[in-house]
């Protein structure tokens, strides 16, 4: 029984399934894991400077529903065959929402977008998800934000990001200091990118905290930490895609004995969420690679099959393959960034 001043604003409203059941339910192949585990090397040498090939982030803001995830997955591994000696092209599966104040979460804590919170359904439709595309040979980036989740799938997971509301929290940087993933950090939502380098240099470190292991028992994990922390500029008050700050930030990290080497989101504050407006700011930085620019090791592209955004109203028919959240890219404008980015990298010398 609950003491006489606890849970008095909260109460348990069902068990949720473990990771465990969950991987037993949808398993790693090899062929997923052979994914995973050679894009997160192909990733790491990139980020090191061993490689020079871009690695390019890209899909949709969010994921709402899987059918059209796999469809655009589908198309985006037909891609990846043309353009894998330049470009390391991981899919955007974001399943957790960052809000300002409230919103739609995320397929995760909301898959029916109705406010019924199953989120039992919604940990198996995310996992499904990732087992699907890591098995067409696409590796996965994703968000990690709740601190339990990451648990039913990291595993699948190639490339992390903490976003730009969290990157000064420290349990976020505890948690990516665990992660098997190389993780960005992004630089605050005002433009700081202060808090990205401190957290790069935090999560490099290993942490002890509590967490439910993978059986659902309570925990105390000890972390290594994570040598492939690196900074994600994505724009604040004003963009910083620019040569000028991006040189900035790489003085910044080599002053710090990191490498020079960050990625760049062509959309939020670098778009001022203004989605075609990333077609811009990918021939930017095409010309910044073409100059001789060694600072950028990859970019993140909002992009899905239709182009923009629109309002999930419960019982209201959805567009296929347009966003829920953030506007994106369509699929035509998107493949041309693609080609644009793959001509402007330099082969592999
Ligand atoms: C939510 C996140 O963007 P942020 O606002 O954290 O840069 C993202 O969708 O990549
Ligand atoms: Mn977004």
């Amino acid at each position: 029984m609950p003491t006489p001043t606890d849970e008095l604003r909260s109460r348990p409203l069902s068990t949720l399934i473990t990771p465990h059941q969950l991987s037993e339910r949808y398993p790693l192949t090899d062929t997923m894991a052979n994914t995973v585990t050679q894009a997160r090397a192909e990733i790491e040498a990139i980020l090191t400077g061993q490689s020079h090939k871009l690695l390019v982030i890209v899909g949709p803001c969010s994921i709402h529903d899987p059918a059209a995830a796999l469809a655009y997955a589908e198309r985006l591994a037909g891609l990846n065959a043309r353009y894998a000696d330049k470009l390391c092209i991981v899919m955007r599966t974001y399943f957790e929402k960052p809000r300002t104040i409230v919103g739609w979460k995320g397929l995760i804590n909301d898959p029916h977008l109705d406010g019924s919170f199953d989120v039992n359904t919604g940990l198996a439709l995310a996992r499904k998800l990732l087992c699907d595309i890591n098995a067409l040979g696409l590796p996965t980036a994703t968000e990690f934000l709740d601190m339990v989740t990451g648990q039913y799938i990291a595993d699948l997971i190639s490339w992390g990001a903490i976003g730009a509301r969290t990157t000064e929290s420290q349990v976020h940087r505890e948690m990516a200091s665990a992660l098997s993933c190389p993780v960005g950090f992004k630089n605050g939502t005002d433009g700081n990118i202060q808090i990205a380098l401190d957290a790069v240099r935090a999560a490099a470190h290993g942490h002890i905290f509590g967490s439910p292991d993978k059986h659902g028992q309570m925990s105390i994990y000890q972390t290594d930490g994570n040598p492939y922390g690196h900074v994600i500029l994505r724009g604040g008050k004003t963009p910083n895609y620019d040569a000028r700050s991006i040189s900035d930030a790489a003085s910044q990290l080599s002053a710090l004995g990191l490498p020079p080497r960050l990625v760049v989101d062509l959309s939020h504050g670098n778009s001022q969420k203004q989605h075609q407006r990333q077609i811009e700011v990918a021939e930017n930085i095409a010309r910044q690679l073409e100059n001789g620019s060694r600072h950028i090791a990859g970019v993140m592209i909002e992009s899905f099959i239709e182009a923009g955004k629109q309002n999930a109203a419960p019982g209201q028919p959805l567009v296929f393959g347009q966003s829920i959240t953030d506007a994106c890219l369509g699929w035509n404008d998107s493949e041309k960034v693609l080609d644009r980015l793959y001509q402007a990298t330099p082969a592999e010398s």
